[in-house]
Protein backbone atom coordinates (compact mmCIF):
# COMPACT_ATOMS: atom_id res chain seq x y z
CA UNK A 1 0.00 0.00 0.00
CA UNK A 2 1.40 3.41 -0.58
CA UNK A 3 0.16 6.06 1.07
CA UNK A 4 -0.10 9.88 -0.20
CA UNK A 5 -0.61 12.92 2.15
CA UNK A 6 -1.07 15.57 -0.24
CA UNK A 7 -0.65 19.42 1.24
CA UNK A 8 -3.12 18.67 4.00
CA UNK A 9 -3.62 21.54 6.86
CA UNK A 10 -5.56 20.90 10.13
CA UNK A 11 -6.52 23.37 12.88
CA UNK A 12 -8.36 22.88 16.56
CA UNK A 13 -10.48 25.56 16.41
CA UNK A 14 -8.75 28.35 15.25
CA UNK A 15 -5.51 27.39 16.32
CA UNK A 16 -3.71 25.91 12.99
CA UNK A 17 -1.76 22.91 14.12
CA UNK A 18 -0.85 21.19 10.62
CA UNK A 19 0.56 23.27 7.73
CA UNK A 20 1.02 21.88 4.24
CA UNK A 21 2.04 18.35 4.76
CA UNK A 22 3.23 16.20 2.39
CA UNK A 23 4.73 12.68 2.58
CA UNK A 24 4.56 9.50 0.64
CA UNK A 25 5.21 6.15 2.59
CA UNK A 26 5.67 3.11 0.15
CA UNK A 27 5.41 -0.59 1.52
CA UNK A 28 7.57 -2.59 2.73
CA UNK A 29 9.05 0.30 3.81
CA UNK A 30 9.27 2.54 7.73
CA UNK A 31 8.83 5.68 7.73
CA UNK A 32 9.29 7.27 11.43
CA UNK A 33 8.01 10.45 12.54
CA UNK A 34 10.20 12.87 14.74
CA UNK A 35 9.75 16.23 16.35
CA UNK A 36 9.19 18.13 19.61
CA UNK A 37 6.11 17.75 21.58
CA UNK A 38 3.25 19.97 20.38
CA UNK A 39 4.80 19.60 16.83
CA UNK A 40 1.57 18.00 15.64
CA UNK A 41 2.67 14.31 15.28
CA UNK A 42 -0.27 12.19 16.99
CA UNK A 43 -2.53 15.35 14.83
CA UNK A 44 -0.76 13.76 11.45
CA UNK A 45 -1.18 10.24 12.09
CA UNK A 46 -5.35 11.15 13.56
CA UNK A 47 -6.07 12.78 10.30
CA UNK A 48 -4.82 9.99 8.47
CA UNK A 49 -6.90 7.17 10.41
CA UNK A 50 -9.79 9.80 9.22
CA UNK A 51 -10.65 10.18 13.30
CA UNK A 52 -9.86 14.14 12.13
CA UNK A 53 -10.26 15.86 8.81
CA UNK A 54 -7.81 18.11 7.62
CA UNK A 55 -9.37 21.69 6.38
CA UNK A 56 -7.43 21.24 3.11
CA UNK A 57 -5.61 18.82 1.42
CA UNK A 58 -5.85 14.83 0.50
CA UNK A 59 -4.66 11.74 1.97
CA UNK A 60 -4.75 8.71 -0.95
CA UNK A 61 -4.15 5.19 -0.20
CA UNK A 62 -3.18 3.62 -3.15
CA UNK A 63 -4.31 6.05 -4.87
CA UNK A 64 -7.85 6.28 -3.37
CA UNK A 65 -9.00 9.43 -1.39
CA UNK A 66 -9.80 8.19 1.92
CA UNK A 67 -12.31 10.78 2.70
CA UNK A 68 -14.34 8.95 -0.05
CA UNK A 69 -13.99 5.60 2.03
CA UNK A 70 -16.32 3.93 4.78
CA UNK A 71 -14.98 3.33 7.83
CA UNK A 72 -15.31 -0.38 7.77
CA UNK A 73 -13.18 -0.41 4.64
CA UNK A 74 -10.45 1.79 6.10
CA UNK A 75 -10.55 -0.80 8.94
CA UNK A 76 -9.72 -3.34 6.87
CA UNK A 77 -6.67 -1.79 5.34
CA UNK A 78 -4.94 0.17 7.73
CA UNK A 79 -4.34 -0.09 11.67
CA UNK A 80 -4.21 2.62 14.02
CA UNK A 81 -2.16 2.07 17.64
CA UNK A 82 -2.79 5.48 19.55
CA UNK A 83 -0.54 6.20 22.60
CA UNK A 84 -1.84 5.01 26.05
CA UNK A 85 -3.96 1.86 24.09
CA UNK A 86 -6.30 0.09 26.58
CA UNK A 87 -9.21 -2.54 27.28
CA UNK A 88 -11.94 -1.56 28.68
CA UNK A 89 -13.18 -4.85 30.41
CA UNK A 90 -11.40 -7.73 31.49
CA UNK A 91 -10.45 -9.81 28.51
CA UNK A 92 -7.92 -12.54 28.56
CA UNK A 93 -4.43 -11.80 25.87
CA UNK A 94 -6.07 -14.30 23.79
CA UNK A 95 -9.20 -12.60 23.73
CA UNK A 96 -8.09 -8.96 23.27
CA UNK A 97 -5.86 -9.86 20.60
CA UNK A 98 -8.43 -11.65 18.64
CA UNK A 99 -11.00 -8.54 19.14
CA UNK A 100 -8.33 -7.15 16.30
CA UNK A 101 -9.87 -9.34 13.49
CA UNK A 102 -13.34 -7.49 14.03
CA UNK A 103 -13.23 -6.23 11.09
CA UNK A 104 -13.56 -9.37 9.18
CA UNK A 105 -15.51 -11.23 12.18
CA UNK A 106 -19.02 -11.52 10.42
CA UNK A 107 -21.39 -13.42 13.83
CA UNK A 108 -18.84 -15.98 15.09
CA UNK A 109 -15.33 -16.56 15.21
CA UNK A 110 -13.99 -18.75 12.50
CA UNK A 111 -10.57 -21.18 13.11
CA UNK A 112 -9.18 -18.88 11.02
CA UNK A 113 -9.57 -16.09 12.98
CA UNK A 114 -8.13 -18.15 16.31
CA UNK A 115 -5.13 -19.23 14.22
CA UNK A 116 -4.00 -15.85 13.18
CA UNK A 117 -4.59 -14.82 16.49
CA UNK A 118 -1.87 -17.63 18.08
CA UNK A 119 0.40 -17.87 15.47
CA UNK A 120 0.62 -13.28 15.59
CA UNK A 121 0.92 -13.99 19.99
CA UNK A 122 3.43 -16.75 19.07
CA UNK A 123 5.61 -14.43 16.56
CA UNK A 124 5.63 -11.22 19.54
CA UNK A 125 6.88 -14.35 22.20
CA UNK A 126 3.28 -13.41 23.97
CA UNK A 127 1.90 -17.20 23.66
CA UNK A 128 2.99 -17.57 27.16
CA UNK A 129 0.61 -14.68 28.33
CA UNK A 130 -2.14 -16.05 26.39
CA UNK A 131 -4.55 -16.80 29.30
CA UNK A 132 -3.56 -13.84 31.60
CA UNK A 133 -5.89 -11.30 32.05
CA UNK A 134 -4.53 -8.17 30.15
CA UNK A 135 -5.53 -5.69 33.12
CA UNK A 136 -2.98 -7.76 34.97
CA UNK A 137 -0.22 -7.44 32.76
CA UNK A 138 3.14 -4.38 33.19
CA UNK A 139 2.63 -1.41 30.55
CA UNK A 140 5.64 -3.14 28.05
CA UNK A 141 3.68 -6.41 27.99
CA UNK A 142 0.57 -4.57 27.38
CA UNK A 143 1.93 -2.63 24.78
CA UNK A 144 3.46 -6.11 22.83
CA UNK A 145 -0.39 -7.27 23.05
CA UNK A 146 -1.89 -4.06 21.77
CA UNK A 147 0.17 -4.09 18.65
CA UNK A 148 -0.85 -8.21 18.31
CA UNK A 149 -4.01 -7.02 17.80
CA UNK A 150 -3.14 -4.59 15.51
CA UNK A 151 -1.31 -7.01 13.23
CA UNK A 152 -4.13 -9.56 13.24
CA UNK A 153 -6.04 -6.91 11.34
CA UNK A 154 -3.99 -8.08 8.67
CA UNK A 155 -3.02 -4.18 7.58
CA UNK A 156 -1.44 -3.11 4.57
CA UNK A 157 -1.12 0.14 6.73
CA UNK A 158 0.31 0.04 9.87
CA UNK A 159 -0.07 3.33 12.14
CA UNK A 160 1.60 3.15 15.54
CA UNK A 161 1.94 6.00 18.28
CA UNK A 162 4.94 5.78 20.28
CA UNK A 163 5.30 1.73 20.11
CA UNK A 164 7.92 1.27 22.21
CA UNK A 165 7.56 3.67 24.89
CA UNK A 166 7.16 1.68 27.87
CA UNK A 167 9.72 -0.78 27.02
CA UNK A 168 12.91 -1.55 28.27
CA UNK A 169 16.02 -1.58 25.64
CA UNK A 170 15.99 -4.97 24.82
CA UNK A 171 12.43 -4.73 23.92
CA UNK A 172 12.36 -1.51 22.39
CA UNK A 173 14.95 -3.18 19.58
CA UNK A 174 13.10 -6.29 19.47
CA UNK A 175 9.31 -4.82 18.55
CA UNK A 176 11.11 -2.37 15.80
CA UNK A 177 13.43 -4.81 14.33
CA UNK A 178 10.13 -7.18 14.23
CA UNK A 179 8.16 -4.33 12.75
CA UNK A 180 11.16 -3.66 10.04
CA UNK A 181 11.52 -6.89 9.28
CA UNK A 182 8.06 -7.30 8.94
CA UNK A 183 7.24 -4.40 6.30
CA UNK A 184 9.78 -6.14 4.20
CA UNK A 185 7.97 -9.64 4.48
CA UNK A 186 4.26 -8.62 4.46
CA UNK A 187 5.09 -5.31 2.04
CA UNK A 188 3.64 -3.42 5.01
CA UNK A 189 3.87 0.24 5.37
CA UNK A 190 4.72 1.05 8.57
CA UNK A 191 4.63 4.71 9.99
CA UNK A 192 4.92 5.69 13.26
CA UNK A 193 6.01 8.19 15.74
CA UNK A 194 9.08 8.03 17.70
CA UNK A 195 11.18 9.57 20.23
CA UNK A 196 13.98 8.35 20.25
CA UNK A 197 16.05 9.81 17.43
CA UNK A 198 18.54 6.90 17.60
CA UNK A 199 15.94 4.39 17.36
CA UNK A 200 14.46 6.02 14.22
CA UNK A 201 17.99 6.24 12.90
CA UNK A 202 18.43 2.67 13.23
CA UNK A 203 15.06 1.47 12.30
CA UNK A 204 13.92 3.47 9.44
CA UNK A 205 13.97 3.93 5.72
CA UNK A 206 12.83 7.61 6.01
CA UNK A 207 12.67 10.27 8.72
CA UNK A 208 10.32 13.24 8.69
CA UNK A 209 11.16 15.47 11.09
CA UNK A 210 8.32 17.88 11.97
CA UNK A 211 8.24 21.47 13.90
CA UNK A 212 5.36 23.41 14.84
CA UNK A 213 3.12 21.63 12.70
CA UNK A 214 4.94 21.78 9.31
CA UNK A 215 7.87 19.45 8.17
CA UNK A 216 11.26 20.82 8.69
CA UNK A 217 13.10 17.77 6.83
CA UNK A 218 13.03 14.73 5.40
CA UNK A 219 14.45 12.13 4.01
CA UNK A 220 16.91 9.18 4.83
CA UNK A 221 18.40 9.61 9.16
CA UNK A 222 21.94 10.93 7.14
CA UNK A 223 19.96 13.71 5.64
CA UNK A 224 17.54 14.22 8.60
CA UNK A 225 19.48 12.99 11.84
CA UNK A 226 22.55 16.24 11.30
CA UNK A 227 23.39 19.18 13.80
CA UNK A 228 22.02 21.52 11.26
CA UNK A 229 18.43 20.01 11.49
CA UNK A 230 18.51 19.02 15.12
CA UNK A 231 20.26 22.22 16.73
CA UNK A 232 17.49 24.01 15.17
CA UNK A 233 14.06 21.72 15.78
CA UNK A 234 15.07 20.52 19.52
CA UNK A 235 17.61 23.50 20.49
CA UNK A 236 19.72 21.23 22.10
CA UNK A 237 23.42 20.29 21.40
CA UNK A 238 24.30 17.00 20.85
CA UNK A 239 27.41 14.95 19.30
CA UNK A 240 26.99 12.72 16.67
CA UNK A 241 28.64 9.43 15.52
CA UNK A 242 28.21 7.25 12.72
CA UNK A 243 27.22 3.10 12.89
CA UNK A 244 27.22 1.14 9.55
CA UNK A 245 26.32 4.46 8.17
CA UNK A 246 23.59 5.61 10.27
CA UNK A 247 24.24 7.90 12.17
CA UNK A 248 23.27 8.11 16.14
CA UNK A 249 23.83 10.74 18.80
CA UNK A 250 24.15 12.05 22.22
CA UNK A 251 22.58 14.82 23.61
CA UNK A 252 24.55 16.60 26.06
CA UNK A 253 23.13 19.69 26.64
CA UNK A 254 20.53 22.65 26.00
CA UNK A 255 21.36 25.31 23.26
CA UNK A 256 20.91 28.39 24.96
CA UNK A 257 24.01 27.24 27.35
CA UNK A 258 26.19 27.84 23.93
CA UNK A 259 24.54 30.92 23.22
CA UNK A 260 25.07 32.72 26.36
N1 LIG B 1 -8.02 17.81 21.08
C1 LIG B 1 -7.26 18.90 20.98
N2 LIG B 1 -7.82 20.13 21.07
C2 LIG B 1 -7.07 21.27 20.97
N3 LIG B 1 -5.73 21.25 20.77
C3 LIG B 1 -5.13 20.07 20.69
C4 LIG B 1 -5.85 18.81 20.79
N4 LIG B 1 -4.98 17.79 20.65
C5 LIG B 1 -3.76 18.36 20.49
N5 LIG B 1 -3.84 19.71 20.51
C6 LIG B 1 -2.74 20.67 20.34
O1 LIG B 1 -2.19 20.50 19.03
C7 LIG B 1 -0.78 20.59 19.06
C8 LIG B 1 -0.17 19.32 18.46
O2 LIG B 1 -0.47 18.22 19.31
P1 LIG B 1 -0.05 16.74 18.96
O3 LIG B 1 -0.60 15.85 20.01
O4 LIG B 1 -0.40 16.48 17.54
O5 LIG B 1 1.54 16.88 19.08
P2 LIG B 1 2.67 15.74 19.15
O6 LIG B 1 3.76 16.20 18.24
O7 LIG B 1 2.07 14.41 18.90
O8 LIG B 1 3.12 15.88 20.67
P3 LIG B 1 3.76 14.81 21.72
O9 LIG B 1 5.15 14.50 21.23
O10 LIG B 1 3.78 15.61 23.00
O11 LIG B 1 2.86 13.61 21.80
C9 LIG B 1 -0.39 20.85 20.51
O12 LIG B 1 -0.21 22.23 20.68
C10 LIG B 1 -1.60 20.37 21.29
O13 LIG B 1 -1.76 21.09 22.49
Amino acid sequence: MRLEVNGIHFSYGRRRTLSGISFTAGEGKVTSIIGPNGSGKTTLLKCITKILKPSQGVILLDGQDIAGMEYADLARRLSYVPQGTTVPFPLTVFDAVLLGRRPYIRWNVSQSDQEITARTLVLLGLEDLSFRYFNELSSGQKQKVILARALVQKPELLLLDEPTSNLDIKHQLEVLAFLSSLARKENIAVVMIVHDLNLASRFSDQIILMDGGKIHASGSAGEVIVPFHIEKVYGIQAVYHADSGKPYMIPVDLQYRKEQ
